[in-house]
């Protein structure tokens, strides 16, 4: 299945999405961690391997990184229950994904930041200019901050998988070129790849995001997260003139595969002012 624009206007969004000097990259927890919930090492390894090569390709990359409860769940060797166990094991989990991180950027030689933020801190116009000053000296300074939400003050975000809205948020405040979202399938399908042998990537998404919608709706299993939030921080940051790409983060190279406008994974069309629908 792929968008109605035509085969022309997908390559333009290529080019675009490949140009892009500022890249906000997102990762979910399932591209960090394995089945028993633990960090896993060649997995992150591979994330910064992906990173690094789009930093040295001289494009600014703004990470933000998932898998904080998940840590945290291997770590304590418990899943938690409630909403204050996930937020407590997510202050375990941060620091030891960091630890991680910094060892696997430090085989570049290559330094990174923290950062830990809410929605709230967002909309905060105070709040956000002290944020995006920040985040324009880090990347003077050349180091890749890494961003996570802040769940000991925050829960909405545990509770709907919201990291790929607060990756949109941050791609659009901080204007951002383009907003790769990584997670274990390759890309937005017809139906759940992991379960249905006949679901087709769907190559772009532009005047056919209410049919993407419902599909997405009827493919996804929970009532909040997964795919849907996924769809919905892409379409937002598409909505924003500013190209969003769904791709597989175990695909080989594949940032240096966006980077260079091979059609991995589904991507948002900009739209650009025009009647989109
Ligand atoms: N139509 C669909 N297209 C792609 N993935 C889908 C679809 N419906 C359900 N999914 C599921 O969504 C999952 C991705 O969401 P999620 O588990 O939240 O990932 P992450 O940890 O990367 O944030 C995939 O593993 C896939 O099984
Ligand atoms: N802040 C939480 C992220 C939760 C979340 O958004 O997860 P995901 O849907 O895997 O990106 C954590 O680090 O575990």
């Amino acid at each position: 299945m792929s968008s109605n624009k035509g085969i022309d206007t997908i390559a333009a969004a290529r080019m675009q999405a490949a140009n892009g000097e500022r890249v906000v990259v997102k990762a979910g927890t399932n591209s960090l961690t394995d089945e028993q919930s633990n960090l896993d090492d060649a997995k992150l390894d591979k994330l910064v391997d992906d990173i690094t090569d789009l930093h040295n390709a001289g494009k600014d990359v703004i990470f933000v990184s998932s898998g904080a409860v998940g840590a945290g769940k291997g770590r304590i060797g418990f899943n938690g229950e409630t909403i204050e166990e996930s937020q407590a094991l997510s202050t375990v989990g941060q620091s030891y994904l960091m630890r991680r991180y910094t060892e696997s950027f430090e085989r570049y030689d290559r330094k990174i930041a923290q950062i830990l933020l809410t929605q709230h801190d967002l909309e905060n116009p105070e709040r956000f200019t002290n944020f995006r000053n920040t985040i324009e000296t880090l990347l003077e300074w050349d180091i890749i901050p890494i961003i996570n939400e802040n769940d000991a003050v925050t829960i909405q975000e545990i509770q709907i998988g919201d990291n790929d809205m607060l990756s949109s948020s941050v791609a659009i405040g901080l204007d951002a070129d383009l907003l790769v979202t990584l997670t274990d399938v390759g890309g937005v399908y017809t139906g759940n790849p992991k379960d249905d042998p006949n679901a087709e990537r769907i190559e772009a998404v532009s005047n056919n995001y209410a049919t993407v919608q419902s599909i997405v709706e009827a493919t996804s299993s929970g009532s909040f997260g997964g795919i849907r939030t996924k769809v919905q921080g892409a379409r937002g940051v598409s909505e924003h003139g500013i190209p969003a790409i769904i791709a597989q983060s175990t695909e080989e190279n594949v940032l240096q595969k966006v980077a260079a406008g091979e059609p991995v994974g589904t991507i948002f069309l900009p739209i650009n002012g025009e009647t989109d629908e």
